[in-house]
Order: C-alpha cells, then structure tokens, then sequence
C-alpha cells in the first residue's frame, strides 16, 4: 500500500468509526452534559483522568471548560489530574502507579462532583481504581472508553454514564473521544448559557 493510500484509508477509517460511533453514542453523551452541567451548576466539580492519549484528552477537555470553549461563559470548576509531576511521582514511587488518580480523588473529590475516567481499552488500573474511590466519596463517574468498555463498564453504578465508542482500534477510539469531549463543552455551554431548546 503507498503512502497515499494510508492516508486515504486512515482517514475513511476515522469517518467511518464517527459514523458508527454517532449511531449508537448520542443518547449517553447528552446524559454526561446533563450530569456535568448539574454538577457543575450546583458548586461541583469535574476531575478528569487517563493515561498517555487519554491524560492528553483529560488536560484538554478541563483546560476548555476551566477557560472557555468557544463562547464566553464563567469558568467552570475542572482539574485534570495527570498534570502534577511532584504528586504523580511521589504517588507511584511511595505507593503504586495504580494509586495516582485514586489518591488524588480521595484528596479532591466531594460528594456531587463528577470523575472523567478516560481509557481506550477500559482497562487501565488506575483509572479503575480511580472509579472505585469516586463511588466511595459520592463522586460521579462518566466513563469514556471503547473496546466494549472493558472492566470499566462492569465498574460503573447507578447514576454513572458510560460513553462507549464501539471501535476496536486505538487511534480510533481516541479520535471519537475527542469529538466526544468536544459535545460535552458545547453542551454544558448550552446548558450554563440557556441556550438549549
Ligand atoms: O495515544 C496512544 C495511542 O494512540 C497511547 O499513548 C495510549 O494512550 C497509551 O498507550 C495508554 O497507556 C493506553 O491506555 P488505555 O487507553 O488503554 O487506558
Ligand atoms: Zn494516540
């Protein structure tokens, strides 16, 4: 295959992956801009986790809502908790790498906020172990994954939303969840700005 019939092939794969992905993905997208557009409204918070791509995912998704997306708003209240190398190196250092985002979301998280626990595979133990401590301290969880979902999907609880991009291949997946948090920041502006009809 030449160059420019990769290219050609990348690029219908990704068209194709947001087509399937917008048959099936629309309906639990506007429960997460609900949920994080509550959360956010009544004081709480959105805390975003990931690794690699997905930590990528989380500093951009919470950078867009604490500055501005594309209309000017208030700021919003969210972290990205991948962006601390002193706490994510002393975390895994003295205690384990699957600790990072749990002991951070025991430390931050309050009961009406909500975690963005990013991961393509579903898989990444410390974003699962993130999930757990949110259940215990109240916290929401919008879980962002593909692959079926993974053991993140079995994680989840009542009241938790699970965006599911129904691809197997991690680039893939990844651009989706892109556009996906992209949704989430013009929704919960239509929401804050009352623009929804
Ligand atoms: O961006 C990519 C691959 O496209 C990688 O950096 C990828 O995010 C890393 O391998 C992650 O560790 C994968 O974790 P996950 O998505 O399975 O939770
Ligand atoms: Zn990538």
């Amino acid at each position: 295959m030449s160059l420019s019939q990769r290219i050609q092939s990348q690029f219908a794969e990704s068209i194709a992956a947001k087509q399937a992905a917008m048959a099936t993905m629309a309906p639990p997208i506007e429960a997460a801009i609900r949920l994080m557009a509550d959360a956010l409204r009544a004081g709480g918070k959105v805390m975003a986790c990931g690794n690699g791509g997905s930590a990528a995912d989380s500093q951009h998704f919470a950078a867009e809502l604490l500055n501005r997306f594309e209309k000017e708003r208030a700021p919003l209240a969210a972290i990205a908790l991948t962006t601390d190398t002193s706490t994510l190196t002393s975390i895994a250092n003295d205690y384990a790498y699957d600790q990072v985002f749990a002991k951070q979301v025991a430390a931050l998280g309050r009961a009406g906020d909500v975690l963005l626990a990013i991961s393509t595979s579903g898989n990444s133990p410390n974003v699962m172990t993130a999930m757990k401590i949110a259940h215990e301290r109240g916290v929401r969880v919008v879980a962002l994954t593909g692959k079926g979902g993974g053991r993140m999907g079995e994680l989840l609880a009542a009241g938790d939303v699970h965006l599911c991009v129904p691809a197997e291949r991690t680039a893939r997946i990844q651009e989706v969840h892109l556009l996906t948090l992209h949704c989430l920041c013009d929704g919960i502006d239509a929401l804050i700005l009352g623009e929804d009809t």
